[in-house]
């Protein structure tokens, strides 16, 4: 059976350090207009009213930046993700700083409560920092944790103020109430780039992480096999697609660029292998930043895994 895809974007950039992320759909756009697609036109889609307006002003929250904000995009994406499935349809986001993805899973567990839920996180970073552990209080390094009802304290380094832990409180609770997933049931590819609260997570709960040397060792086939093996206890799979994971050397058009990572190949046929899998209910592609780019060449790239995931998405089974 065909799936009915429809587009989430979310031009949100607050939860992130740089600024520029909130123009990330539009060079997917426009990459596709100057590629002669049709992608755009023939998909349903929604946006996703932001809050960017926030940056406008001073910060208040300096262990988890515009929380508030972040509070009602999460809110927002998550009945934005809610209502395509409602409609029966299969959901694709493009969103900017990759907080938002805590609002995808919340969606997701608001749809299927009583369904075990894992993420597959392709990613330079782990993302799995609280307002106790951050080292920058960028909330796009904290989504993982806001959704498994993580805190760290055993690693806690900041001491955030009451009015922040009210609303890391809420964010927890968007959706359904409590822990969307378990930690256990988070798999990495590609991420090389994380501070030591994080690698004690990954530790402690047995996160494996994919690196960029096993998938050119094995092969993008094979490790696909790895993670969705990795997973086979859960019942949906929700796939985050982060530029990042991709190697800085291939453009400048994201955030926070790390070295070493996936080439554009590579991730294109990671995603696509992955969304080849009937448990793949929802797929995400973030942080795709043109004001810290050359021509336009990440949106281009993203584009072209875009493209590629969708069409396969189109083709696999429904479960
Ligand atoms: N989604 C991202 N680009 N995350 C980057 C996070 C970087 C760093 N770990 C931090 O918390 O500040």
């Amino acid at each position: 059976m065909e799936k009915n895809i429809q587009l989430l974007k979310v031009r949100s950039e607050i939860a992130a350090g740089t600024r520029g992320a909130r123009m990330g759909v539009d060079a997917l756009e426009v990459a596709s207009i100057l590629k002669g697609s049709s992608l755009f036109a023939s998909l349903p889609s929604i946006e996703i009213k932001d809050v960017n307006e926030l940056l406008l002003k001073q910060n208040k929250y300096p262990n988890a930046k515009y929380i508030d904000g972040v509070a009602t995009m999460l809110e927002r994406v998550s009945n934005g993700v809610n209502s395509i499935f409602e409609e029966g349809n299969f959901p694709v986001i493009l969103a900017g700083d990759h907080s938002t993805a805590a609002g995808t899973i919340c969606g997701i567990k608001k749809q299927y409560p009583n369904k075990r839920i894992g993420a597959i996180w392709i990613d330079a970073h782990a993302d799995l920092h609280t307002p106790y552990t951050t080292p920058s209080g960028n909330m796009h390094g904290m989504p993982l944790s806001m959704v498994t009802d993580t805190n760290n304290l055993e690693c806690k380094v900041n001491s955030p103020s009451e009015e922040t832990i009210d609303h890391w409180n809420h964010i927890k609770n968007i959706g359904v109430e409590g822990a969307k997933m378990n930690l256990e049931d988070i798999v990495f590819i590609a991420v090389r780039d994380t501070e030591s609260p994080e690698d004690h997570l990954m530790k402690k709960h047995g996160i494996r992480n994919f690196t960029v040397a096993e998938v050119r060792e094995l092969g993008t086939r094979a490790i696909v096999d790895k993670v969705l093996e990795k997973l086979t206890d859960c019942d949906l799979i929700y796939v985050s697609f982060d530029v990042d994971s991709m190697d800085s050397a291939i453009s400048a058009g994201t955030g926070t660029p790390v070295p070493n990572g996936l080439s554009v190949e590579e991730a294109r046929e990671i995603n696509q292998y992955l969304v080849e899998s009937p448990k793949v209910c929802a797929w995400e592609m973030v942080e795709v930043n043109p004001t810290l780019d050359r021509l336009n060449t990440m949106a281009e790239n993203a584009f072209s895994i875009l493209e590629n995931t969708i069409d396969h998405l189109h083709n696999s089974e429904l479960v």
